[in-house]
Protein backbone atom coordinates (compact mmCIF):
# COMPACT_ATOMS: atom_id res chain seq x y z
CA UNK A 1 0.00 0.00 0.00
CA UNK A 2 1.66 3.29 -1.36
CA UNK A 3 1.44 6.76 0.48
CA UNK A 4 -1.52 7.81 -2.02
CA UNK A 5 -3.58 4.92 -0.24
CA UNK A 6 -3.23 6.77 3.18
CA UNK A 7 -4.74 9.73 4.61
CA UNK A 8 -4.11 11.66 7.42
CA UNK A 9 -7.20 12.84 10.24
CA UNK A 10 -6.61 16.20 11.05
CA UNK A 11 -8.99 18.85 12.45
CA UNK A 12 -11.07 18.73 9.52
CA UNK A 13 -10.95 15.82 10.41
CA UNK A 14 -14.99 14.63 9.26
CA UNK A 15 -14.10 15.68 5.96
CA UNK A 16 -11.20 14.02 5.62
CA UNK A 17 -12.54 10.85 6.65
CA UNK A 18 -15.27 10.81 3.86
CA UNK A 19 -12.91 11.96 1.60
CA UNK A 20 -10.62 9.17 2.52
CA UNK A 21 -13.72 6.86 2.35
CA UNK A 22 -15.04 7.78 -0.85
CA UNK A 23 -11.48 6.76 -2.18
CA UNK A 24 -10.89 4.01 -1.03
CA UNK A 25 -12.66 0.99 -3.22
CA UNK A 26 -16.40 1.02 -2.81
CA UNK A 27 -16.99 -2.33 -3.75
CA UNK A 28 -18.32 -4.92 -1.28
CA UNK A 29 -15.64 -6.94 0.71
CA UNK A 30 -16.25 -10.65 -0.08
CA UNK A 31 -16.69 -11.96 3.09
CA UNK A 32 -15.49 -15.29 3.32
CA UNK A 33 -17.72 -16.60 5.98
CA UNK A 34 -15.47 -15.37 8.86
CA UNK A 35 -17.85 -12.84 10.35
CA UNK A 36 -21.40 -12.16 10.74
CA UNK A 37 -21.94 -9.91 7.69
CA UNK A 38 -25.40 -8.64 8.88
CA UNK A 39 -23.66 -6.91 11.78
CA UNK A 40 -22.13 -4.34 9.95
CA UNK A 41 -22.47 -1.95 7.06
CA UNK A 42 -20.69 -1.87 3.53
CA UNK A 43 -18.44 0.87 2.82
CA UNK A 44 -21.44 2.18 0.37
CA UNK A 45 -23.78 2.99 3.47
CA UNK A 46 -20.95 4.67 5.61
CA UNK A 47 -21.45 7.59 3.07
CA UNK A 48 -24.53 7.95 4.30
CA UNK A 49 -23.66 7.50 7.83
CA UNK A 50 -23.10 10.81 10.76
CA UNK A 51 -19.89 10.69 11.93
CA UNK A 52 -20.62 12.88 14.65
CA UNK A 53 -20.38 10.25 16.98
CA UNK A 54 -17.08 9.49 15.99
CA UNK A 55 -15.38 13.19 16.36
CA UNK A 56 -15.00 14.05 20.12
CA UNK A 57 -13.23 17.45 19.97
CA UNK A 58 -12.67 20.28 17.10
CA UNK A 59 -8.97 19.66 17.08
CA UNK A 60 -9.30 16.04 15.57
CA UNK A 61 -11.38 12.82 14.93
CA UNK A 62 -11.08 10.02 17.49
CA UNK A 63 -12.88 7.13 16.67
CA UNK A 64 -12.02 3.38 17.30
CA UNK A 65 -10.82 0.82 14.68
CA UNK A 66 -12.38 -2.74 15.65
CA UNK A 67 -11.13 -5.76 14.41
CA UNK A 68 -13.22 -9.28 14.05
CA UNK A 69 -9.77 -10.24 12.99
CA UNK A 70 -7.74 -9.16 16.08
CA UNK A 71 -10.55 -9.03 18.29
CA UNK A 72 -9.30 -6.58 21.73
CA UNK A 73 -7.85 -4.38 18.96
CA UNK A 74 -9.64 -1.73 19.86
CA UNK A 75 -7.81 0.90 19.08
CA UNK A 76 -8.57 4.97 18.98
CA UNK A 77 -7.33 6.87 16.02
CA UNK A 78 -6.59 10.28 17.24
CA UNK A 79 -5.93 13.69 15.48
CA UNK A 80 -2.26 13.54 14.21
CA UNK A 81 -2.90 9.68 13.03
CA UNK A 82 -2.63 8.51 9.35
CA UNK A 83 -5.09 5.19 8.71
CA UNK A 84 -4.91 3.50 5.69
CA UNK A 85 -8.06 0.68 5.78
CA UNK A 86 -8.73 -1.52 2.68
CA UNK A 87 -12.50 -2.65 2.50
CA UNK A 88 -13.29 -0.80 5.91
CA UNK A 89 -16.98 -1.45 7.61
CA UNK A 90 -18.65 0.71 9.75
CA UNK A 91 -20.25 -1.15 12.66
CA UNK A 92 -20.67 -1.79 16.15
CA UNK A 93 -18.11 -3.48 18.19
CA UNK A 94 -19.53 -5.36 20.85
CA UNK A 95 -19.06 -2.85 23.74
CA UNK A 96 -21.46 -1.27 21.67
CA UNK A 97 -19.64 1.43 20.07
CA UNK A 98 -19.51 2.80 16.72
CA UNK A 99 -16.08 1.95 15.10
CA UNK A 100 -14.37 1.15 11.79
CA UNK A 101 -14.44 -2.37 11.56
CA UNK A 102 -11.66 -4.84 9.73
CA UNK A 103 -12.02 -7.82 9.28
CA UNK A 104 -8.99 -9.94 7.43
CA UNK A 105 -5.24 -8.46 8.89
CA UNK A 106 -4.71 -7.50 5.20
CA UNK A 107 -7.54 -4.80 5.63
CA UNK A 108 -5.71 -2.57 7.67
CA UNK A 109 -2.50 -0.87 7.98
CA UNK A 110 -2.30 1.71 11.04
CA UNK A 111 0.04 4.38 10.34
CA UNK A 112 1.22 6.24 13.07
CA UNK A 113 2.54 9.83 12.58
CA UNK A 114 3.46 10.15 16.13
CA UNK A 115 6.10 7.64 16.03
CA UNK A 116 8.96 8.75 14.00
CA UNK A 117 8.76 7.64 10.26
CA UNK A 118 12.63 6.67 10.09
CA UNK A 119 13.55 4.47 12.76
CA UNK A 120 16.40 4.51 14.44
CA UNK A 121 18.96 1.34 13.07
CA UNK A 122 18.27 -1.53 14.39
CA UNK A 123 20.65 -2.80 17.56
CA UNK A 124 23.17 -5.46 15.87
CA UNK A 125 22.91 -7.49 18.73
CA UNK A 126 19.09 -7.40 20.37
CA UNK A 127 19.92 -8.31 24.22
CA UNK A 128 20.19 -11.45 25.37
CA UNK A 129 19.74 -13.18 28.56
CA UNK A 130 23.08 -14.67 28.97
CA UNK A 131 26.60 -12.69 27.92
CA UNK A 132 27.69 -15.72 26.09
CA UNK A 133 25.37 -15.08 22.98
CA UNK A 134 25.47 -12.47 19.64
CA UNK A 135 23.03 -12.35 16.78
CA UNK A 136 25.37 -12.65 13.36
CA UNK A 137 24.50 -13.81 9.58
CA UNK A 138 24.22 -17.71 9.56
CA UNK A 139 24.90 -20.47 6.49
CA UNK A 140 21.99 -21.88 7.73
CA UNK A 141 19.67 -18.68 6.63
CA UNK A 142 19.43 -14.91 7.85
CA UNK A 143 20.45 -14.34 11.21
CA UNK A 144 21.28 -16.99 14.04
CA UNK A 145 22.20 -17.21 17.53
CA UNK A 146 26.07 -17.51 18.22
CA UNK A 147 28.46 -18.19 21.08
CA UNK A 148 30.88 -15.54 22.13
CA UNK A 149 32.82 -17.82 24.52
CA UNK A 150 32.83 -21.49 24.97
CA UNK A 151 29.46 -22.99 26.74
CA UNK A 152 30.52 -26.17 28.47
CA UNK A 153 27.34 -29.12 27.86
CA UNK A 154 24.25 -28.43 30.08
CA UNK A 155 25.16 -24.84 30.23
CA UNK A 156 22.16 -21.99 30.30
CA UNK A 157 22.19 -20.54 27.12
CA UNK A 158 19.09 -18.42 27.17
CA UNK A 159 15.91 -18.06 30.03
CA UNK A 160 13.26 -16.11 28.20
CA UNK A 161 9.83 -14.63 29.87
CA UNK A 162 6.80 -15.05 26.68
CA UNK A 163 6.06 -11.99 24.73
CA UNK A 164 2.96 -13.58 24.25
CA UNK A 165 1.23 -16.80 24.93
CA UNK A 166 -2.50 -17.22 23.82
CA UNK A 167 -5.06 -19.87 25.91
CA UNK A 168 -7.70 -22.16 25.01
CA UNK A 169 -10.32 -19.60 25.41
CA UNK A 170 -8.65 -17.00 23.25
CA UNK A 171 -8.41 -19.66 20.83
CA UNK A 172 -11.99 -20.65 21.32
CA UNK A 173 -13.05 -17.42 19.79
CA UNK A 174 -12.04 -18.20 16.86
CA UNK A 175 -13.23 -22.08 16.11
CA UNK A 176 -11.16 -24.11 13.48
CA UNK A 177 -9.02 -20.99 12.03
CA UNK A 178 -9.54 -19.28 8.98
CA UNK A 179 -8.74 -20.03 5.59
CA UNK A 180 -6.33 -18.46 2.96
CA UNK A 181 -4.71 -15.40 5.04
CA UNK A 182 -1.27 -16.12 4.67
CA UNK A 183 -0.51 -17.72 1.00
CA UNK A 184 -3.78 -19.58 1.28
CA UNK A 185 -2.85 -21.61 3.93
CA UNK A 186 -4.84 -22.55 7.23
CA UNK A 187 -4.22 -19.97 9.92
CA UNK A 188 -5.77 -22.49 12.77
CA UNK A 189 -7.46 -20.78 15.73
CA UNK A 190 -4.57 -21.09 18.21
CA UNK A 191 -2.16 -19.09 16.03
CA UNK A 192 -4.93 -16.44 15.28
CA UNK A 193 -5.41 -15.88 18.82
CA UNK A 194 -1.54 -16.06 19.72
CA UNK A 195 -1.82 -13.19 17.14
CA UNK A 196 -4.15 -11.08 18.96
CA UNK A 197 -2.53 -11.33 22.33
CA UNK A 198 0.86 -10.66 20.14
CA UNK A 199 -1.26 -7.39 18.72
CA UNK A 200 -2.45 -6.23 22.20
CA UNK A 201 0.64 -6.57 23.52
CA UNK A 202 2.99 -4.31 21.47
CA UNK A 203 0.39 -2.53 19.71
CA UNK A 204 0.82 0.46 22.78
CA UNK A 205 4.81 -0.13 23.01
CA UNK A 206 6.77 1.20 20.19
CA UNK A 207 10.05 -0.37 21.20
CA UNK A 208 8.29 -3.88 21.44
CA UNK A 209 7.05 -3.11 18.35
CA UNK A 210 9.94 -2.53 16.49
CA UNK A 211 11.49 -6.30 18.41
CA UNK A 212 8.38 -7.92 17.21
CA UNK A 213 9.02 -6.85 13.20
CA UNK A 214 12.64 -7.70 13.24
CA UNK A 215 11.74 -11.05 13.44
CA UNK A 216 11.75 -13.28 10.45
CA UNK A 217 8.65 -12.84 8.44
CA UNK A 218 8.74 -15.30 5.91
CA UNK A 219 10.72 -14.36 3.04
CA UNK A 220 13.57 -16.82 2.26
CA UNK A 221 16.22 -14.74 4.06
CA UNK A 222 19.34 -14.15 1.90
CA UNK A 223 22.94 -16.27 3.16
CA UNK A 224 24.89 -13.72 3.16
CA UNK A 225 28.33 -13.24 5.60
CA UNK A 226 27.35 -9.44 5.43
CA UNK A 227 24.50 -7.31 6.84
CA UNK A 228 22.55 -7.57 4.24
CA UNK A 229 20.89 -10.87 5.59
CA UNK A 230 19.59 -8.33 7.80
CA UNK A 231 15.68 -7.96 6.88
CA UNK A 232 15.26 -3.81 6.11
CA UNK A 233 13.82 -1.66 8.95
CA UNK A 234 10.35 -1.09 7.82
CA UNK A 235 9.77 2.36 5.69
CA UNK A 236 7.23 3.94 8.15
CA UNK A 237 5.88 3.02 11.62
CA UNK A 238 3.42 1.29 10.40
CA UNK A 239 1.77 -1.55 12.09
CA UNK A 240 1.26 -4.30 9.45
CA UNK A 241 -1.38 -6.87 11.16
CA UNK A 242 -0.72 -9.15 7.88
CA UNK A 243 2.86 -8.95 8.28
CA UNK A 244 2.59 -9.90 12.34
CA UNK A 245 0.58 -12.71 11.59
CA UNK A 246 3.36 -14.39 9.12
CA UNK A 247 5.94 -13.57 12.18
CA UNK A 248 3.70 -15.38 14.48
CA UNK A 249 3.59 -18.38 11.82
CA UNK A 250 7.48 -18.55 11.58
CA UNK A 251 8.49 -18.16 14.93
CA UNK A 252 5.83 -19.76 17.26
CA UNK A 253 6.88 -22.19 20.02
CA UNK A 254 4.29 -24.68 21.19
CA UNK A 255 4.57 -25.15 25.01
CA UNK A 256 3.16 -28.82 25.65
CA UNK A 257 3.03 -29.11 29.24
CA UNK A 258 6.09 -31.29 30.67
CA UNK A 259 7.41 -31.57 27.25
CA UNK A 260 10.98 -30.47 25.38
CA UNK A 261 12.46 -30.52 22.34
CA UNK A 262 12.20 -34.39 21.87
CA UNK A 263 8.84 -36.16 22.24
CA UNK A 264 10.74 -39.18 23.82
CA UNK A 265 10.97 -37.52 27.14
CA UNK A 266 11.19 -39.63 30.12
CA UNK A 267 11.16 -37.86 32.59
CA UNK A 268 8.30 -35.44 34.20
CA UNK A 269 5.82 -38.05 33.13
CA UNK A 270 4.21 -37.49 36.60
CA UNK A 271 3.91 -33.70 35.42
CA UNK A 272 2.24 -34.14 31.97
CA UNK A 273 -0.35 -35.70 30.64
CA UNK A 274 0.16 -39.13 28.52
CA UNK A 275 -1.53 -37.58 25.68
CA UNK A 276 -1.51 -33.74 26.00
CA UNK A 277 -4.14 -32.58 23.70
CA UNK A 278 -4.65 -29.77 22.19
CA UNK A 279 -6.10 -27.96 24.93
CA UNK A 280 -2.56 -28.43 26.55
CA UNK A 281 -0.78 -26.71 24.29
CA UNK A 282 0.10 -23.03 24.43
CA UNK A 283 1.63 -21.28 21.26
CA UNK A 284 4.40 -18.52 22.27
CA UNK A 285 6.36 -15.67 20.99
CA UNK A 286 9.59 -15.77 22.69
CA UNK A 287 11.72 -12.65 20.83
CA UNK A 288 14.89 -14.05 21.20
CA UNK A 289 14.07 -17.55 20.99
CA UNK A 290 12.92 -16.70 17.42
CA UNK A 291 16.32 -15.89 16.53
CA UNK A 292 17.68 -19.51 16.85
CA UNK A 293 17.86 -21.66 13.82
CA UNK A 294 16.66 -25.01 13.78
CA UNK A 295 19.30 -28.23 13.01
CA UNK A 296 18.51 -31.79 12.76
CA UNK A 297 21.72 -32.29 15.54
CA UNK A 298 20.80 -29.15 16.91
CA UNK A 299 23.97 -28.18 20.09
CA UNK A 300 21.45 -26.90 22.41
CA UNK A 301 18.22 -28.50 24.29
CA UNK A 302 14.76 -26.64 24.77
CA UNK A 303 12.24 -26.57 27.40
CA UNK A 304 9.79 -24.28 29.54
CA UNK A 305 8.91 -24.09 33.08
CA UNK A 306 5.77 -21.81 32.84
CA UNK A 307 5.98 -19.54 30.62
CA UNK A 308 9.68 -19.36 30.26
CA UNK A 309 12.08 -20.86 27.93
CA UNK A 310 15.13 -22.23 28.93
CA UNK A 311 17.88 -23.65 26.09
CA UNK A 312 20.64 -25.45 27.41
CA UNK A 313 24.21 -26.37 25.72
CA UNK A 314 23.36 -30.09 24.52
CA UNK A 315 27.45 -30.70 24.26
CA UNK A 316 30.38 -28.60 24.48
CA UNK A 317 30.28 -25.64 22.39
CA UNK A 318 33.00 -23.34 20.90
CA UNK A 319 33.46 -19.50 21.33
CA UNK A 320 31.94 -18.81 17.67
CA UNK A 321 29.47 -21.84 16.86
CA UNK A 322 26.03 -21.55 15.65
CA UNK A 323 23.92 -22.53 18.53
CA UNK A 324 20.95 -24.09 16.98
CA UNK A 325 17.61 -25.89 18.33
CA UNK A 326 15.38 -28.22 16.99
CA UNK A 327 12.02 -27.11 15.72
CA UNK A 328 10.88 -30.60 15.35
CA UNK A 329 11.84 -34.16 17.05
CA UNK A 330 15.31 -35.44 15.69
CA UNK A 331 14.23 -38.58 15.97
CA UNK A 332 11.55 -38.41 13.07
CA UNK A 333 13.02 -39.75 9.85
CA UNK A 334 14.19 -37.57 7.23
CA UNK A 335 10.94 -36.85 4.90
CA UNK A 336 8.77 -36.24 8.27
CA UNK A 337 11.37 -33.81 9.03
CA UNK A 338 11.45 -32.18 5.57
CA UNK A 339 7.37 -32.29 5.18
CA UNK A 340 7.09 -30.37 8.78
CA UNK A 341 9.77 -28.12 7.99
CA UNK A 342 8.11 -27.35 4.68
CA UNK A 343 4.33 -27.23 6.00
CA UNK A 344 4.84 -25.56 9.32
CA UNK A 345 7.97 -23.52 8.98
CA UNK A 346 8.51 -22.96 5.17
CA UNK A 347 12.01 -23.63 4.32
CA UNK A 348 14.34 -26.83 3.37
CA UNK A 349 16.53 -27.27 6.05
CA UNK A 350 20.18 -27.39 5.44
CA UNK A 351 21.45 -29.08 8.34
CA UNK A 352 24.73 -31.69 7.75
CA UNK A 353 22.51 -34.70 8.48
CA UNK A 354 19.22 -33.36 6.35
CA UNK A 355 22.11 -33.20 3.86
CA UNK A 356 23.50 -36.96 4.60
CA UNK A 357 20.01 -38.02 4.94
CA UNK A 358 18.86 -36.18 1.69
CA UNK A 359 22.30 -38.60 -0.21
CA UNK A 360 20.68 -41.55 2.50
CA UNK A 361 17.24 -40.98 0.91
CA UNK A 362 17.25 -41.63 -2.74
CA UNK A 363 17.41 -45.12 -2.54
CA UNK A 364 13.89 -45.79 -1.13
CA UNK A 365 14.71 -49.45 0.24
CA UNK A 366 16.69 -47.62 2.61
CA UNK A 367 13.91 -45.86 4.02
CA UNK A 368 11.74 -49.06 3.81
CA UNK A 369 14.63 -50.79 6.17
CA UNK A 370 15.06 -47.88 8.79
CA UNK A 371 11.01 -47.24 8.93
CA UNK A 372 11.10 -51.00 9.41
CA UNK A 373 13.60 -50.54 12.01
CA UNK A 374 12.26 -47.56 14.02
CA UNK A 375 8.73 -49.86 14.44
CA UNK A 376 10.43 -52.29 15.64
CA UNK A 377 8.35 -54.07 18.89
CA UNK A 378 5.29 -53.38 16.22
CA UNK A 379 7.09 -55.45 13.59
CA UNK A 380 8.39 -58.32 15.68
CA UNK A 381 5.49 -60.16 17.42
CA UNK A 382 4.25 -63.79 17.80
CA UNK A 383 6.90 -66.39 17.56
CA UNK A 384 9.24 -67.84 20.12
CA UNK A 385 12.09 -65.42 21.61
CA UNK A 386 14.34 -66.67 19.19
CA UNK A 387 12.72 -66.12 16.56
CA UNK A 388 11.57 -62.38 17.45
CA UNK A 389 15.16 -61.75 18.06
CA UNK A 390 15.81 -63.20 14.89
CA UNK A 391 13.82 -60.54 13.02
CA UNK A 392 14.52 -57.65 15.40
CA UNK A 393 18.31 -58.39 14.24
CA UNK A 394 17.63 -58.90 10.75
CA UNK A 395 15.89 -55.44 10.55
CA UNK A 396 18.21 -53.68 12.30
CA UNK A 397 20.95 -55.15 9.70
CA UNK A 398 19.03 -53.62 7.00
CA UNK A 399 18.61 -50.56 8.50
CA UNK A 400 22.42 -50.14 9.73
CA UNK A 401 23.80 -51.11 6.03
CA UNK A 402 20.99 -48.16 4.85
CA UNK A 403 23.60 -45.95 6.40
CA UNK A 404 26.95 -45.97 4.96
CA UNK A 405 29.39 -44.26 7.42
CA UNK A 406 30.95 -42.40 4.37
CA UNK A 407 28.02 -40.40 3.53
CA UNK A 408 27.48 -39.14 7.84
CA UNK A 409 30.05 -36.94 8.32
CA UNK A 410 29.92 -32.96 8.14
CA UNK A 411 32.34 -30.29 5.84
CA UNK A 412 34.61 -31.12 8.41
CA UNK A 413 35.05 -34.59 8.44
CA UNK A 414 33.44 -35.48 11.71
CA UNK A 415 30.93 -37.82 12.24
CA UNK A 416 27.47 -37.12 12.16
CA UNK A 417 25.60 -39.80 14.04
CA UNK A 418 23.04 -41.71 13.05
CA UNK A 419 19.90 -40.84 15.31
CA UNK A 420 17.55 -42.75 13.22
CA UNK A 421 18.88 -46.32 14.71
CA UNK A 422 19.01 -45.26 17.90
CA UNK A 423 15.99 -46.72 19.14
CA UNK A 424 16.37 -49.53 16.71
CA UNK A 425 19.41 -50.38 18.41
CA UNK A 426 17.67 -49.85 21.60
CA UNK A 427 15.09 -51.99 21.10
CA UNK A 428 17.23 -55.12 19.92
CA UNK A 429 18.84 -54.91 23.10
CA UNK A 430 15.54 -55.23 24.91
CA UNK A 431 14.31 -57.98 22.36
CA UNK A 432 17.58 -60.16 23.54
CA UNK A 433 16.50 -59.25 27.31
CA UNK A 434 13.07 -59.43 27.79
CA UNK A 435 11.68 -63.22 27.37
CA UNK A 436 8.67 -62.62 29.09
CA UNK A 437 6.35 -60.00 29.08
CA UNK A 438 5.69 -58.88 31.97
CA UNK A 439 8.98 -59.58 34.07
CA UNK A 440 11.87 -57.66 32.33
CA UNK A 441 13.66 -60.69 34.03
CA UNK A 442 17.12 -60.18 32.46
CA UNK A 443 18.81 -62.71 34.95
CA UNK A 444 17.06 -65.16 33.04
CA UNK A 445 19.06 -64.95 29.75
CA UNK A 446 21.57 -66.35 28.26
CA UNK A 447 25.17 -64.38 28.47
CA UNK A 448 24.88 -64.62 25.41
CA UNK A 449 21.89 -62.50 24.70
CA UNK A 450 23.22 -60.35 27.58
CA UNK A 451 26.42 -59.81 25.76
CA UNK A 452 24.24 -58.87 22.46
CA UNK A 453 22.63 -56.22 24.45
CA UNK A 454 25.15 -54.98 26.07
CA UNK A 455 26.55 -54.43 22.78
CA UNK A 456 23.46 -53.21 21.25
CA UNK A 457 22.76 -50.44 24.12
CA UNK A 458 26.49 -49.07 23.05
CA UNK A 459 25.24 -48.85 19.69
CA UNK A 460 22.30 -46.75 21.00
CA UNK A 461 24.56 -44.37 22.33
CA UNK A 462 27.44 -44.46 20.05
CA UNK A 463 25.89 -45.10 16.41
CA UNK A 464 22.70 -43.10 17.38
CA UNK A 465 23.66 -40.55 19.28
CA UNK A 466 27.21 -39.82 18.51
CA UNK A 467 28.64 -40.24 22.14
CA UNK A 468 31.77 -41.85 22.82
CA UNK A 469 31.33 -44.59 25.95
CA UNK A 470 35.23 -45.50 27.07
CA UNK A 471 35.32 -48.41 28.94
CA UNK A 472 37.93 -50.15 30.44
CA UNK A 473 38.53 -53.85 30.65
CA UNK A 474 40.91 -53.53 33.13
CA UNK A 475 39.38 -51.11 35.70
CA UNK A 476 35.80 -50.67 36.44
CA UNK A 477 36.10 -47.18 35.22
CA UNK A 478 34.14 -45.91 32.26
CA UNK A 479 33.47 -42.51 30.89
CA UNK A 480 31.32 -40.87 28.30
CA UNK A 481 32.79 -38.14 26.22
CA UNK A 482 31.02 -35.80 23.94
CA UNK A 483 31.97 -35.54 20.52
CA UNK A 484 31.31 -32.60 18.06
CA UNK A 485 27.83 -33.72 17.25
CA UNK A 486 26.68 -35.75 19.84
CA UNK A 487 23.07 -35.76 20.81
CA UNK A 488 21.98 -36.19 23.94
CA UNK A 489 18.51 -38.34 23.85
CA UNK A 490 16.19 -39.78 26.79
CA UNK A 491 16.93 -42.94 24.72
CA UNK A 492 20.64 -42.76 25.79
CA UNK A 493 19.62 -42.23 29.60
CA UNK A 494 17.78 -45.31 29.37
CA UNK A 495 20.25 -47.68 27.37
CA UNK A 496 22.84 -46.32 30.03
CA UNK A 497 20.69 -47.68 32.33
CA UNK A 498 19.96 -50.53 30.81
CA UNK A 499 24.29 -51.85 30.55
CA UNK A 500 24.08 -50.68 34.19
CA UNK A 501 21.41 -52.87 35.17
CA UNK A 502 23.55 -55.74 33.06
CA UNK A 503 26.39 -55.25 35.25
CA UNK A 504 24.35 -55.21 38.45
CA UNK A 505 22.82 -58.04 37.34
CA UNK A 506 26.70 -60.12 36.74
CA UNK A 507 27.35 -58.69 40.29
CA UNK A 508 29.51 -55.95 39.50
CA UNK A 509 28.62 -52.94 41.30
CA UNK A 510 31.50 -50.66 40.63
CA UNK A 511 30.88 -50.63 37.13
CA UNK A 512 27.10 -50.60 37.57
CA UNK A 513 27.62 -47.27 39.61
CA UNK A 514 30.13 -46.00 37.09
CA UNK A 515 27.56 -46.75 34.53
CA UNK A 516 24.94 -44.71 36.36
CA UNK A 517 27.32 -41.99 36.57
CA UNK A 518 27.21 -41.95 32.95
CA UNK A 519 23.74 -41.76 32.65
CA UNK A 520 22.72 -39.27 35.19
CA UNK A 521 25.78 -37.50 33.58
CA UNK A 522 23.35 -37.69 30.01
CA UNK A 523 20.34 -36.92 32.10
CA UNK A 524 21.89 -33.67 32.84
CA UNK A 525 22.71 -32.64 30.00
CA UNK A 526 19.29 -33.19 28.71
CA UNK A 527 17.45 -31.99 31.63
CA UNK A 528 19.89 -29.41 33.26
CA UNK A 529 21.79 -29.48 36.23
CA UNK A 530 18.37 -29.12 38.42
CA UNK A 531 16.82 -32.16 37.52
CA UNK A 532 16.04 -34.87 40.01
CA UNK A 533 18.12 -37.64 38.58
CA UNK A 534 16.77 -39.95 41.26
CA UNK A 535 13.06 -39.63 41.00
CA UNK A 536 13.66 -41.71 37.55
CA UNK A 537 14.51 -44.89 36.54
CA UNK A 538 12.64 -46.74 39.50
CA UNK A 539 12.10 -49.65 37.56
CA UNK A 540 15.42 -50.97 37.43
CA UNK A 541 17.14 -52.92 40.16
CA UNK A 542 20.45 -50.82 40.20
CA UNK A 543 18.24 -47.97 41.70
CA UNK A 544 19.87 -47.85 44.94
CA UNK A 545 23.62 -48.05 43.97
CA UNK A 546 24.55 -44.54 44.02
CA UNK A 547 26.26 -42.87 40.76
CA UNK A 548 30.14 -42.68 40.77
CA UNK A 549 32.89 -42.57 38.09
CA UNK A 550 34.38 -45.65 38.91
CA UNK A 551 37.93 -46.81 40.10
CA UNK A 552 41.20 -46.17 37.91
CA UNK A 553 44.76 -46.35 39.08
CA UNK A 554 45.80 -43.27 38.20
CA UNK A 555 44.15 -40.10 36.21
CA UNK A 556 47.47 -40.02 34.13
CA UNK A 557 46.84 -43.52 33.34
CA UNK A 558 43.36 -43.31 32.65
CA UNK A 559 43.87 -40.00 30.36
CA UNK A 560 46.30 -42.28 28.43
CA UNK A 561 44.19 -45.06 28.41
CA UNK A 562 41.29 -43.40 27.31
CA UNK A 563 43.33 -41.64 24.75
CA UNK A 564 44.49 -44.48 22.91
CA UNK A 565 40.51 -45.81 22.97
CA UNK A 566 39.05 -42.80 21.21
CA UNK A 567 41.55 -43.80 18.39
CA UNK A 568 39.72 -46.39 17.44
CA UNK A 569 36.60 -45.44 15.33
CA UNK A 570 33.05 -46.02 15.80
CA UNK A 571 32.26 -48.88 13.95
CA UNK A 572 28.26 -50.45 13.95
CA UNK A 573 28.54 -53.99 16.05
CA UNK A 574 28.68 -57.07 14.31
CA UNK A 575 24.83 -57.74 14.28
CA UNK A 576 24.14 -61.50 15.13
CA UNK A 577 21.22 -63.02 15.89
CA UNK A 578 22.45 -65.40 18.33
C1 LIG B 1 12.63 -18.45 13.76
S1 LIG B 1 13.46 -17.94 12.34
C2 LIG B 1 15.14 -18.09 12.82
C3 LIG B 1 15.89 -16.81 12.66
C4 LIG B 1 16.02 -16.39 11.22
N1 LIG B 1 17.14 -17.05 10.57
C5 LIG B 1 16.17 -14.86 11.13
O1 LIG B 1 17.01 -14.39 10.35
O2 LIG B 1 15.44 -14.16 11.79
C6 LIG B 1 13.19 -19.34 11.29
C7 LIG B 1 13.66 -19.14 9.86
O3 LIG B 1 15.08 -19.22 9.73
C8 LIG B 1 15.45 -19.99 8.58
N2 LIG B 1 16.08 -21.25 9.04
C9 LIG B 1 16.15 -21.68 10.30
N3 LIG B 1 16.81 -22.84 10.40
C10 LIG B 1 17.16 -23.19 9.14
C11 LIG B 1 17.83 -24.33 8.57
N4 LIG B 1 18.29 -25.34 9.32
N5 LIG B 1 18.00 -24.39 7.24
C12 LIG B 1 17.53 -23.37 6.45
N6 LIG B 1 16.89 -22.26 6.92
C13 LIG B 1 16.70 -22.17 8.26
C14 LIG B 1 14.16 -20.30 7.85
O4 LIG B 1 13.94 -19.31 6.89
C15 LIG B 1 13.12 -20.23 8.96
O5 LIG B 1 11.83 -19.96 8.48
Amino acid sequence: MGDADVVRVDSASATNLKHMIDRLSVSAPTLQGHHEPSEYKTLDMLEHTSFERLQQDEDGASFLVWSIFLRPFGMTIAHGMKIAIKEPFLGQCPTGDLAICVHHPTDCILVDSSSPTTKPPLPATPSCSTHHIAIRPSSLGGRGVFATAPIGAGGLVVLEKALALSDSVDAATYGNGIDGILEGERSNGRKLALLQQVVDKVCNDGELQQKLFELHAGQRPPVSPDDSALPAPLSTAAFDTYRALAIVKHNAHTIIPGNTSDHHDISNKAARPNHPSAHDQTPGIWLQASMFNHSCLPNCTWAWTGDLFVARANRDIAADEELTVAYVPTSYDYEKRKSILRSSNDFECLCPLCEADKTAARTPEVQEAVTKAQRLPKYVKGGSHEERVREAAMLVRSAVAAYPRSIYTDPDGAELPCIQLAEPFYHLAHAMLDRAKNGHDWIATSSDMRNNARLYFTACVEVGLGYKLVLDQQSPYCELILMKHSQPRPIGVLAFMGLAELAFIDGDKIRCRALKACAKKLYGIWYGEDASFKKQHLYYKCKAEPPEKGKVSSSKEWEELKAAMLLKSTVPPKLSAS
